[in-house]
């Protein structure tokens, strides 16, 4: 199966320790997720897969299953880089309809910090790099107790 050259190189990460959340925890049926970390980058990465139970319009995944992927994969790109945060804000823009069971990708990338705040961005593309989705969010880092860890 063809991946966007920016995958090839990357590892698998393994979200396994983050099991409550409702986008990675194992007891998510709906979306199938893979995660890639790069180690040398302020970037993370997601091989996406919406099955059928996503949609919204029949055969269209529901722009709100999109943006919890978008938020959770820009999050971890946060807590990743030792700094965990909270999302403050997140704008999503849809490109195109996006139809269930379509394999996509998404990066994420810290743009950078202001004191407590960082700028987060996402794409989500598939294969040939059509975009399909957008996002940049704000998320203000909180102390650890705030979010359980
Ligand atoms: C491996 C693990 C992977 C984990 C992935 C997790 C992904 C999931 C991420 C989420 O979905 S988190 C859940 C959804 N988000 C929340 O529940 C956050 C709810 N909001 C809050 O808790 C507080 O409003 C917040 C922590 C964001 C800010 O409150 P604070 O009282 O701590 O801070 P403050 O209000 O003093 O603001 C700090 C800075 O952030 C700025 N700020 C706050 N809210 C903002 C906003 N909405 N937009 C833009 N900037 C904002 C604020 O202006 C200020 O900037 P300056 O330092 O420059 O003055």
């Amino acid at each position: 199966m063809k991946i966007p050259d920016e995958f090839q190189h990357l590892t698998p990460y393994n979200m396994n320790s983050y099991t409550d959340s409702f986008v990675s925890g194992k007891q998510q049926k709906y979306i199938e997720l893979q995660y890639y970390r790069d180690e040398n980058s302020l970037k993370f990465y997601a091989r996406v897969l919406f099955h059928v139970e996503t949609q919204g319009a029949p055969g269209i995944v529901h722009g709100g299953a999109i943006a919890s992927v978008l938020d959770e994969t820009m999050g971890a790109v946060s807590f990743l880089n030792k700094m965990p945060a909270v999302t403050a804000s997140l704008t999503v823009n849809y490109h195109r309809p996006l139809p269930v069971e379509k394999t996509v990708y998404i990066i994420t990338q810290v743009e950078k910090t202001e004191g407590r705040k960082i700028y987060i961005i996402g794409k989500m593309v598939d294969k040939n790099q059509r975009l399909f989705a957008d996002s940049k969010g704000i998320f203000v880092k909180v102390p650890n107790e705030r979010i359980g860890l």
